[in-house]
């Protein structure tokens, strides 16, 4: 560029929210799904910025309007996988200027009401954690996929400990082989898909893959119902909960997780009178996540690229 500068941009709309009802006159059933959408285009639009010529810029509020116009083009039910596929696909189509296209989507997880047993006709109730995606779309067909899991908090009350550690003058925490271990898990979950043509049709069914890695990141977490499995740390919990998403998914290259640690302080409370007001015993604890442990990784397939 001239000026001796050198300029990357990109523009887009954040936070649109969209919500899509579909309805079965068959099972006589309503489907809900809400997102929070963020756009993100790389645009050969240089003159914008450097001259104030706007002739280039897809203004973010046309942005904005193609959410909802797709949405109400989505006329069978969609992943949020496929409407970011959508939207990316849109953009780096119809905008000859437009290079790479990002959408990025956080489902508000609306799960079906039921009542006695029976699930609701068109009643639905917030879950907790949320199915996210983020799609980054070349103009030339070159794509990364990557979908999410977003706050899934998880406590366990036995079957956790942390010994060996480093221990200096700075060093005030025991070695522990029984603690409680909380955590809210956030990871993202790279698919091998290198071209949007790689992107199998229906029915692979993204939505279904996020469940079955929600299942096993939780079977992993946790082990077996009646006897669970030892935890020696977060880190080895988090590289054993990636390690089986890439073994069981061949699909998936990559795994972050992150894994806050969520600390259960033992409450010991004394007096000079009553030395033993409150003696821990594994029972009482101060439930806290200020300040937390924060531990992270990516674990990626060798030979596979990210
Ligand atoms: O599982 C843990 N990993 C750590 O790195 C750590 N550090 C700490 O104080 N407690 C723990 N627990």
């Amino acid at each position: 560029m001239a000026e001796g500068l050198k300029l990357e941009q990109r523009h887009g709309k954040s936070r649109v929210r969209v919500a899509r009802v579909w309805r079965n006159a068959v099972s006589g059933k309503d489907l809900i799904v809400e997102w929070n959408v963020a756009i993100s285009l790389v645009t050969d639009c240089l003159p914008a910025f450097t001259s104030g010529n706007n002739s280039s810029i897809v203004a973010t509020d046309s942005m904005k309007n193609t959410v909802y116009v797709k949405a109400k083009g989505c006329s069978e039910v969609v992943s949020v996988e496929e409407f970011a596929i959508i939207l990316a696909k849109h953009f780096t189509s119809l905008y000859p200027q437009v290079a790479t296209a990002t959408i990025t989507i956080v489902e508000k997880p609306w799960e079906r009401l039921v009542l006695a047993l029976q699930p609701h006709s068109h009643g639905f109730k917030a879950g907790s954690e949320k199915h996210t995606v983020e799609v980054t779309l070349q103009k030339n067909g070159s794509v990364t996929l990557t979908s999410g899991i977003e706050g899934l908090a998880v406590l366990k009350t036995t079957q956790s400990g942390f010994e060996g550690f480093v221990r200096d003058k700075y060093t005030i925490l025991p070695d522990t082989k029984e603690r409680i271990l909380a955590t809210e898990v956030t990871t993202k979950w790279r698919y091998a898909f290198e071209w949007l043509s790689d992107i199998p049709p229906k029915p692979f069914c993204f939505n279904q893959r996020y469940q079955e890695v929600k299942e096993v990141l939780l079977e992993t977490f946790f082990g077996p119902p009646q006897v669970g499995v030892y935890s020696p740390s977060v880190q080895n919990t988090l590289y054993l909960m990636a390690k089986a998403i890439l073994n069981k998914f061949l699909d998936i290259t990559a795994v972050h997780l992150r894994m806050p640690n969520l600390h259960f302080l033992p409450v010991n409370l004394s007096t000079k009178d009553n030395p033993s007001m409150v003696k821990f015993a594994d029972d009482v604890y101060t439930p806290t996540d200020e300040p937390h442990g924060t531990i992270e990784a990516t674990v990626t397939r060798s030979l596979s690229k990210l």
